[in-house]
Order: structure tokens, then sequence, then C-alpha cells
């Protein structure tokens, strides 16, 4: 017999919440049915009304907290939870910090393995710490505007602070926005296809200062752009690049291939760990600097290398950590699929002056399976792959090539889990506790470093 649903759309409950998703939201269950809830918190009872209703899920909106958990903290702006700019805005930074450490044991108790997860290390001052935006330019109203999306919808948000960003690149935005508005440049329509600016991209170096602003166009052609960078420039004496990128596609994706520096250089420069890093416009680079030194001294910690080890730096981006660990190991060869951040890598060791690294463009999991073929012996694999984690061949050529250690820096803990898995059934083993370090406060994002050793046959 069919299950009847035990809610009814636009009707009020009252709920205990018993769970928190690793997207942030309140679980409640009335009759096992389980109702997910925005801003309501583990051991809170609310008054929610049913917004949505599935076959196995409903959704539910806080009316009224008639019980406050001791880890909720006020709201700063209701716009960051409707936008998913910080959705964990309403939870003590400590609770945060507890939940992600639980994330990575949940993913890790699904699939039976065993292993110790450490406390996040967090920051001192978890607001305020990304070092790029980027940000939609959307019609809102009649007039030009830069926010966010709200969730799940491609509807533009004004915000003006965002809370999470380097309050310089915030500025930043407002100055670009007005100079668009001035100069009267069509924001981009999705629905149609039409108008010429979709976003703005904003870097800022957290030690050099020096930022980038980058301008993606649907279109080839910027009306007004000589006036417009005149102006960025002037008022914004940081601004040491200005790109234009061109992106036609009707697509989700933020940036076009193509790449035109309309002012200064084509890339900016910043510091990590005391090395010099230049960035591209399109090249990844860790949003959280101030962590971010934290996750490459513990890798590096990690990786355990002395000073004849070859090691493998697997998605490279820029070549940050394969430049932190050329300070100590014999040679690190790095591979990445981006040619730009390649480029980026290669003048990089140049500029720390390091001699002892060698970066490719590729594939990961076509390059290692090379180097495997050719009897590359390396010492220690680090891998720091996108959310999707690692290609099964990939994972296949790390074992043939049996290096003692692999280090797995990772973004996500539910592909972390499925590859440690796979690496445990090859003869790699997770014998120290995993180490969340938070690169994302007020997110539900989990950065992490695992470790895994090859056990003597
Ligand atoms: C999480 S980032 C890490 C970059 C670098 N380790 C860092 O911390 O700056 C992942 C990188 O993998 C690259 N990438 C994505 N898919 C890839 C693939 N199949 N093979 C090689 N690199 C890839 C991306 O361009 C990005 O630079």
């Amino acid at each position: 017999m069919k299950k009847q649903v035990p809610v009814l759309k636009n009707q009020n409950y009252d709920v205990d919440i018993s769970d928190l998703t690793y997207q942030g939201m309140g679980v409640a269950k009335i009759d096992d049915f389980p109702i997910f809830i925005e801003n309501a918190l583990p051991t809170e009872n609310v008054t929610m009304k049913v917004i949505k209703v599935k076959k196995n899920f409903a959704f539910g909106k806080v009316v009224r907290i008639n019980k406050k958990s001791a880890d909720r903290v006020e709201l700063v702006d209701k716009a960051y939870t409707q936008t998913g700019i910080a959705p964990l805005q309403h939870l003590k930074y400590d609770a945060q910090l507890k939940f992600k450490q639980h994330l990575i044991e949940v993913d890790f108790d699904k699939l039976k393995l065993d292993v110790e997860v450490n406390p996040t290390i967090g920051m001192d001052d978890p607001t305020h710490y990304r070092n790029k935006a980027q940000i939609p330019v959307r019609m809102v109203n009649g007039q030009l505007q830069t926010g966010f999306y709200r969730k799940h919808s491609h509807d533009l948000v004004p915000i003006e602070d965002f809370y999470i960003q380097d309050p310089e690149i915030d500025k930043a935005v407002v100055v670009v926005r007005d100079l668009l508005r001035k100069f009267r440049v069509q924001p981009y329509d999705e629905e149609h296809n039409k108008g010429v600016i979709r976003n703005i991209m904003v870097r800022r170096g957290h030690y050099s200062h020096e930022m980038m602003i980058v301008l993606i166009t649907r279109t080839e052609k910027l009306p007004s752009s000589g006036e417009i960078v005149a102006e960025i420039t002037k008022m914004l004496p940081e601004v040491k690049s200005i790109v234009q990128n061109v992106n036609p596609q009707r697509t989700n994706a933020l940036m076009g291939k193509e790449n035109k520096v309309l002012a200064g250089q084509s890339t900016i420069e910043d510091t990590l760990l005391g090395l010099k890093f230049d960035i591209s416009a399109s090249s990844f680079y860790q949003v959280n600097p101030v962590q971010t030194e934290k996750l490459y001294e513990l890798a590096t910690k990690k990786a355990d290398l002395s000073a004849d080890d070859t090691v493998i730096d697997a998605y490279c981006g820029i070549g940050t950590i394969s430049l932190s660990m050329a300070k100590v190991a014999k040679m690190v060869y790095g591979v990445e699929i981006l040619p730009e951040a390649v480029e980026d890598a290669k003048k990089n060791a140049k500029i720390n002056g390091l001699t002892n690294v060698m970066f490719v463009s590729g594939k990961a999991e076509d390059q290692m399976a090379k180097w495997q073929e050719d009897g590359l012996k390396p010492d220690v694999i680090t891998v720091d792959p996108p959310r999707k984690g690692l290609e099964g061949s990939l994972i296949e050529s790390v074992v043939k090539m049996q290096p003692k250690r692999v280090v797995y820096v990772s973004c996500n803990p539910a592909t972390l889990a499925r590859d440690v898995k796979l690496f445990t059934e090859q003869g790699y083993h997770v014998n120290q506790p995993i180490q969340p370090v938070d690169q994302f406060p007020q997110t539900v994002h989990v950065e992490s470093v695992t470790v895994l050793e090859r056990q003597p046959s």
C-alpha cells in the first residue's frame, strides 16, 4: 500500500530538530518522514511551515523558534542564508568546526572505514577571509545590480557587504558596479541570452594587496571599455591587472576560454609561506590565504620529506604545493589540466629560484599512467583534486608506482572516503588522524588532509 505523506504544504507544525545535513539544514521527523529546514539547529524546537513536499521528504521554513540551541548566534543578515553565501552563519564558530569534523566521520562511517578525525583547525576571525569574489551582474527592477543568487535560482539578491570577502574586494565591486551603471553597460539577461556584462571577478593578494579585476562579458565588445578601465585605475590604486574574459555560451560555467588584458599585467602576485606566486585570471588559487598557509604547512609536514625524495604533485594548479615541497625534496613533478596555470607554475618556479621542479599540462589520470609506464618511482605523491575526487585509473597508477606515502588534500569528504576505500583495498592505510582545516568558515565546505601509507608486504 502507498505510504501516506504525513505533512501538508503550507501547514505549520511544531517539531524537534534532530540533526544537521551536510548542506547545513536542520532535520526534523514526523512519523519518520524527514523535513529539511533552513536556519534550524539540532536540539531546537521550532514551528515550521511546510513549503515543498516530495515523495520521501519535505522542506520547511522556520516560523518561530520555540526552544533555542546553545550553539545559536543571531543571523548577521538573512540574505547570507537566502543566497547560500554563509549558510552556517547562525551556528557558533566552535560548533561549525565540530560539524565539519563530524561530516568527515559520517562519510567514512558510511563506508565502514575505521579512521580517526582530528578537531578542525579554525580561524581566529572567521569572517572577511576570501581573497576572491565572483559576483553576478543582473538587472533588478530596472537597475544594474551586483549581489548573489537566491538559492536554487538565478534571481539576484543585491548585496554590497558579502561578510566573508576581503572588505577591499567588496568596495571594488561597488566601484565597478557604479561605473557599469554610469556607462550604461547592459547586464546579462540569462533568459534571452542578451546583454553584455555577466560577472565581475575580483582577486586581491593577501600580502601584496595587488588587485585583479576581471570583467566577464557575453560579447567580444565591451562598450566604453577605455573609459571604464581608466576610471577603475584612477579609483582603485591597488588594481594591477584588468582583464576581460569573454564567455558567449549559455552555461553555468563562470568563465569562457578567452582572456584579454585591458590594462596592466595578465597576472597579480601574492605570497604563501614566503614563496611568491603569479596568478592568472583563470588559474585556481585557494580562496582563504590564512588557512591555506596552515593547510600547505600541514601537507608538507605530513609528507615527511627528506632531501632524497622525489614527489609527484597531481592537480598542482599554479604550483603552490609543489614549490612548498620542492624546498625540501630532491625533485617535484607537477601535473595540471589548465595550460594557463601550468605557465604560471613554471614562472613561479623561476621567480622563487627553484630548479628541482617540472610541470606538465594534461589530465592527471593520463599523465600519472605515463609516468608509471616510464618507470618514475616517486617516494611521495600528493593529490589535491576538485570536488569530484580521483579517477579510479589514477589510483591504479599511484598504487603501481608504490610511493611510501600519499598525501590527499580534499575539499569533499564523500569522494575522499570513496577514494580512501579504493586505496585501502590496494595496500594503503590511514594510520594517523585525518586533519580538517577550515578553509571556508560560515559555509558547509570541508577541506582536509589525509595520509595514506603503504603497508609493508
Ligand atoms: C583544488 S585545485 C588544487 C590546485 C593546487 N593544488 C592549489 O592548492 O592551488 C584542483 C586543480 O585541479 C585542476 N584539475 C581539474 N581536473 C584535472 C584533471 N583531470 N587533471 C589535472 N588537473 C585537473 C584544476 O584546474 C585545479 O587547478
